[in-house]
């Protein structure tokens, strides 16, 4: 199913474990703040009304997508978590540029569900356009943040 067809903030809380318990790290791409900023604010928000608590949310910023590999991986090595969200908004420009950051991206997020024991949540928008982008971070589609702290919370729990 599309985005268009969903909005990405619908969760039923009686489906979500509580995360009262649980420790978050939230990795935050400076490149387009106006979308980044809007994730952010929409995963927190998604992780506290499921019962996360102010101090168990850890949050650090990186400049770009690209970097949000090794922000994550060297978060996961420092901090005690549970679940860490990459959040990240790219958007198409004049040259191939979009292809490889969303690209290496994708793929370094991959990785590091492989290779670390800590689950590593895709809160990465790739857009054609800055509308597409707000329309996903808090308009009309909802936003892709709530729906990264829902899975992260499914995911620090997996298998209990
Ligand atoms: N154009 C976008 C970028 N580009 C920057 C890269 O992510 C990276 O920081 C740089 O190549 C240095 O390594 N990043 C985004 O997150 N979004 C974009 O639209
Ligand atoms: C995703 C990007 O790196 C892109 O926004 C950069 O823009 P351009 O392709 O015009 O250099």
């Amino acid at each position: 199913m599309a985005t268009e067809n969903k909005n990405l903030s619908e969760y039923d809380k009686d489906t979500i474990p509580n995360a009262k318990d649980l420790r978050f790290g939230i990795v935050v791409s400076e490149w387009n703040s106006n979308i980044t900023e809007g994730l952010y604010d929409g995963a927190e928000a998604a992780l506290k009304d499921c019962g996360a608590q102010d101090s168990n949310i850890i949050r650090w910023n990186v400049p770009g997508s690209f970097e949000l590999t090794f922000g994550c991986k060297k978060m996961i090595r420092q901090e005690k978590l549970d679940a860490v969200i990459a959040i990240g908004s790219v958007i198409q420009g004049e040259t191939k540029h979009f292809d490889f950051v969303c690209s290496a991206t994708a793929q370094g997020i991959k990785d590091l569900n492989v290779q670390e024991e800590v689950p590593v949540i895709f809160c990465v928008l790739t857009d054609n356009t800055m509308q597409q982008a707000m329309n996903r971070s808090g308009g009309k589609h909802g936003n892709k943040g709530a729906e990264a702290a829902i899975a992260a919370i499914k995911m620090a729990v997996l298998g209990r």
